[in-house]
C-alpha cells in the first residue's frame, strides 16, 4: 500500500529534503505541498498556497502530513489535521509548552507524531546517554550543539530532548538511592553558557549553543569526573537522515489511532 503525504513548509530546508526523499521512495506518494510562498515546483512538486492547506487536506484526503516550519505554523496545521482527520507528524522545534498542549490536544483526534530529531544516530545517542549517566553519577555534565547560522531556536529541540534524558537519569539514580520522594525528584540546574565568575555548581549542567557555516546539525554530551571523560557524540551529514526518519514515521503512524507517538516506537 503507498501511503499519500502532505508536505508543509515546501520552500524550506527540510521540506525541499522531505520531497526529495519521498521521490525515492516507492512506499509513499506526495498528494500536495503547501508554502506561504508558493509557485514554483520543489523537487518537480508543484507548491501550492499555504493558506489553501485546509482545503487541500479534503480534496486530497492524504494519509499523513509531514511538517518542518515554525511553531505558530506547526500547531495551526496541526489543528487543521485533527478537524480533517489526518495523521500528523511533525519535527518542528522551539515549540512553548502552550504549543506542546495544542499538539496534544489534536493528539485526541488524529495520531501525532513528534519528534525533536528524526536521525537514528540521535535514537541511540539518547539510548547511550541514559546508560553513561547513571554509570558515571557524580560526573560533571556538558550538552554542546552546533547548527547553521539561519537556525531560530536555541537550545536545539534535540539539546533539550537531551536534559531531559538526563534528568530522568539522574532522577532513576537518586530513586535507587532513597525512598524519600523529595530527594528523588527535581530537575538538573540548567546553565547556558558561562561568563565571569561563573564557577561552576555541583550537579548542574552547562548548555552551549553555536551557529556557524551550514553545519546541519551536531550534538555532543560530554561526562567528565577526575582523570576521565566521555565524550558522546551525534554529527548529521546532512538533513538527508531528518527527512528519512520522518518519511519512516509517516508510513507507520498513517493508519494508527489517534494518540500521542514517539520516534522510538518507529525504529522499535
Ligand atoms: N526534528 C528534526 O529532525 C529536525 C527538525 N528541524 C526543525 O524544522 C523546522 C524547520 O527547519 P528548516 O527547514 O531548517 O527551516 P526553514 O526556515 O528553512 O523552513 C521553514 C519553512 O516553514 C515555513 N513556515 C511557515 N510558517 C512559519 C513560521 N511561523 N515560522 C517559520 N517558518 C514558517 C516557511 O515557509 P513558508 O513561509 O513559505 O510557508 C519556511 O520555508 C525548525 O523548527 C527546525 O528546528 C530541522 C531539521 C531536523
Ligand atoms: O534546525 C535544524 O537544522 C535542526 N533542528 C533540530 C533541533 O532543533 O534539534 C534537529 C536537528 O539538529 C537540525
Amino acid at each position: 500500500m503507498t501511503v499519500s503525504i502532505g508536505v508543509t513548509g515546501a520552500t524550506g530546508r527540510m521540506g525541499g529534503e522531505v520531497l526529495a526523499a519521498a521521490a525515492d521512495r516507492d512506499d509513499l506518494s506526495v498528494a500536495f505541498a503547501v508554502s506561504r510562498s508558493p509557485g514554483d515546483e520543489v523537487e518537480g512538486v508543484a507548491v501550492e498556497d499555504a493558506a489553501d492547506f485546509a482545503d487541500l487536506l479534503a480534496s486530497n484526503q492524504p494519509d499523513a502530513v509531514v511538517d518542518f516550519t515554525g511553531p505558530a505554523s506547526c500547531i495551526e496545521y496541526a489543528s487543521a489535521c485533527a478537524a480533517a482527520g489526518v495523521a500528523f507528524v511533525t519535527g518542528t522545534t522551539g515549540l512553548s509548552e502552550g504549543g506542546f498542549d495544542a499538539l496534544r490536544e489534536a493528539a485526541s483526534e488524529v495520531p501525532v507524531l513528534y519528534a525533536s530529531n528524526f536521525s537514528r544516530g540521535i535514537a541511540a545517542l539518547r539510548r547511550a546517554v541514559r546508560e553513561a549517566v547513571p554509570a558515571l553519577d557524580g560526573y560533571d555534565i556538558e550538552l554542546t550543539e552546533t547548527h547553521h547560522n539561519a537556525k531560530r531556536d536555541a537550545p536545539s529541540g534535540t539539546a533539550l530532548t537531551l536534559l531531559d534524558d538526563i534528568d530522568e537519569a539522574r532522577s532513576s539514580v537518586r530513586q535507587t538511592q532513597s525512598d524519600d520522594i523529595d530527594e528523588v525528584r527535581g530537575d538538573s540546574e540548567r546553565v547556558h553558557g558561562r561568563e565571569g565568575e561563573a564557577s561552576r555548581s555541583e550537579g548542574e549542567v552547562g548548555v552551549h549553543a553555536r551557529r556557524a557555516g551550514d553545519i546541519a546539525g551536531e550534538h555532543e554530551v560530554l561526562l567528565a569526573g577526575n582523570h576521565e571523560s566521555l565524550s558522546l557524540t551525534h554529527r548529521a551529514g546532512s538533513r538527508g537522515v531528518f527527512a528519512a526518519g520522518a518519511l519512516d514515521a509517516a508510513a507507520w503512524l498513517a493508519d494508527r489511532d489517534a494518540g500521542w507517538y514517539d520516534f522510538t516506537e518507529v525504529l522499535e
